[in-house]
């Protein structure tokens, strides 16, 4: 291991500082590393300790092999004084049982037992001195990566030593169990959580527990979480403690699953007559409790219209659940949606849990992809909008739910009912009103408008002047069919505000709108496009990872204040920046 010239030097320097019992030595004090070369020496006129350059000193040889405080007759050095001859001590500075330096020095005195005592204390508080230091930094260094580690990750952390007692949780952990770290580091583990699955077991067992599904209650609440319990052992095989890793596993099904409406329908941009009608029929409907089915392409903007309708009904103060059918891990959609019941499946809880439709109570439940339901759920689906009600799994008694139900998708749903891919009573259950959104090229009267706003937008929130748009470049947006619609709009002129300076000319839209209108700009002027993409995108994901994208901005990038302005939590807010990369 080597050690640091510097913290050689300051380490002597705060030890003669501190231990002034040097100053009963008349002579010079050197410390040498263990290849006999000067390192630093105390200089007793100017009461300080200089840095050496490094030469070489005529020393005895054997002096590498001293293990103990030892006195040299200092002839033997080869040392040239005039006069009195001087004796050499010298002590060695060990670390990690290795010696690493010596420390010398000389006298005109032979066995002067206050010399020998002095270099020997000295060399001593030195080593203890670097010692402690290495190790401290070691565990600084290990603390604070761990701690980045596990600050960054959104999975909650807790670390307890081999009797239990909390050493260590995250910011997350601390978050999800509903405790905060200075409360409970130093308390044992069973007093503060009631559940026996953070237990010590592993450590008898030696082996880690990986994803145990265990129900944790916090707070008159019931969590389901997944554990994973690792044994901790020190260099000598010795255990030592335990740590924790724990997700929410409802916290992982929120990422798909929201619980609030953004937008109003003044956060819709339109102009044209089909749009204008389609509003004021959104606003009608709105006003009622019948379900509504949107259609449309994606990206023409149904979730909006369906936040705003949310927003604008009487349910507004009440959850807007959203519900990605696509996205929704088969093997949870059942116990997502309708909750279960005590002992339904193993690791249910007494109490069980409430699903979404539940959660939604009161509220707006989003059925966003429909199309993409397993015919399985669509069944129950069928049920629950026919009763008003759901029954959870393991359930008997049906619990009556308020709520209204908007579905979106953008294939064709009659086409699907008639393949047989759909049910067609869900069909018409889902249908009394039908919002039909017309793709962007079939709504070019909104364009202009559509441009000014979406440039207004970035400009904006990027601090800078909306950019003066060609009539050539308008002409180029005009003609091109826009397939993923608007929210290929939005990524275009998001991308040609920021790249453009005062002007937006061919150049700062992407290839494929010029290519395919035959317009040829030379290739280094034309920027590759590194964020549109004319696949449709994951449903709601461009909008949300916008939102988080701004409020991260907003709030300086701390994430605490920006999932406060997203109303999520925090950890929601990390699961979410992981899932698009913005980590
Ligand atoms: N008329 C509009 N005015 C302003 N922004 C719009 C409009 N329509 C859509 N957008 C924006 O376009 C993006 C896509 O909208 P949205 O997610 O609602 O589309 P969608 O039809 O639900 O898409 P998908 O079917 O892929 O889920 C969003 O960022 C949304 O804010």
């Amino acid at each position: 291991m080597v050690i640091h010239i510097d913290l050689v030097v300051d380490t002597v320097k705060k030890v003669f500082e501190e231990y002034q019992s040097y100053n009963e030595i008349n002579s010079h004090i050197q410390i040498m590393s263990s290849d006999l070369t000067y390192i630093c020496h105390y200089d007793p006129l100017l009461n300080e300790v200089v840095l050496d350059s490094g030469r070489g000193i005529d020393l005895p040889r054997d002096i590498t092999l001293m293990q103990k405080t030892t006195c040299y007759d200092n002839t033997m050095a080869g040392l040239d004084r005039v006069g009195e001859s001087e004796y050499l001590y010298s002590s060695p500075i060990i670390v990690e049982q290795e010696t690493k330096y010596y420390l010398v020095c000389t006298s005109y005195h032979i066995h002067d037992s206050l010399t020998l005592i002095i270099v020997e204390l000295l060399s001593k508080y030195i080593s203890t001195r670097l010692e402690t230091h290495i190790k401290l930094q070691d565990v600084h260094l290990k603390n604070d990566h761990m701690k980045q580690i596990t600050e960054t990750v959104s999975t909650g952390s807790l670390s307890v030593d081999k009797f239990g007692t909390i050493m260590f949780i995250n910011e997350v952990g601390g978050e999800m169990l509903g405790v905060r770290a200075e409360e409970v580091l130093g308390q044992p583990i069973s007093q503060v959580l009631d559940n026996q699955a953070f237990s010590l077991d592993v450590l008898e067992f030696g082996m880690p527990v990986i994803n145990k599904d265990i129900i944790i209650k916090i707070n008159k609440g019931q969590y389901h979480f997944r554990l994973s319990s690792v044994p901790l052992y020190d260099n000598s095989n010795e255990p030592i403690g335990v740590i924790f890793h724990f997700k929410d596993i409802r916290k992982e099904v929120e990422i798909i699953v929201n619980t609030k409406g953004f937008f109003n329908f003044d956060d819709i941009i339109y102009q044209c007559k089909e749009m204008e009608s389609l509003i004021h029929l959104a606003k009608k409907a709105a006003l009622q409790d019948s379900s509504i089915l949107i259609e449309g392409e994606s990206g023409t903007g149904k979730e909006l219209i369906a936040q705003s309708i949310h927003n604008y009904s009487s349910r507004s103060n009440h959850p807007f659940i959203v519900i990605d059918c696509s996205a929704i891990p088969r093997n949870l959609v059942e116990s997502e949606l309708f909750g279960y019941e005590a002992g339904a499946f193993t690791g249910s809880h007494k109490g069980g849990m409430m699903g979404k439709f539940e959660r939604a109570n009161g509220g707006t439940v989003f059925l966003d992809e429909i199309g993409e339901m397993p015919l399985e759920i669509q069944s129950k689906l069928l049920r629950v909008i026919q009763s008003r009600s759901i029954t959870r799994i393991g359930g008997h008694e049906p619990i009556s739910l308020n709520i209204r139900i908007i579905a979106a998708t953008n294939r064709n749903l009659a086409k699907e009912v008639s393949e047989g891919n759909f049910r067609n009573d869900l069909y018409y259950r889902l249908n009394v009103i039908n919002l039909f959104v017309p793709a962007l090229r079939d709504r070019k009267g909104d364009l202009p408008l559509l441009v000014y706003k979406l440039m207004e937008k970035t400009a904006k929130r990027e601090k800078r002047v909306i950019p003066n748009l060609l009539g050539r470049v308008m002409k180029v947006l005009e003609n091109y069919p826009w397939p993923g619609n608007i929210r290929e709009l939005e990524n275009t002129m998001e991308r040609a505000v920021i790249l453009a300076h005062g002007e937006i000319d061919y150049q700062h839209l992407p290839k494929r709108l010029l290519e395919i209108q035959n317009i040829h700009v030379s290739s280094t002027s034309v920027q590759s496009e590194p964020f549109v993409n004319q696949t449709p995108q994951k449903p709601k994901s461009v909008m949300e990872q916008q939102l988080i994208i701004n409020a991260l901005k907003e709030s300086k990038g701390n994430k605490s204040k920006a999932a406060k302005k997203l109303g999520i939590a925090r950890s929601t807010l990390y699961e979410k920046m992981y899932q698009y990369q913005l980590l």
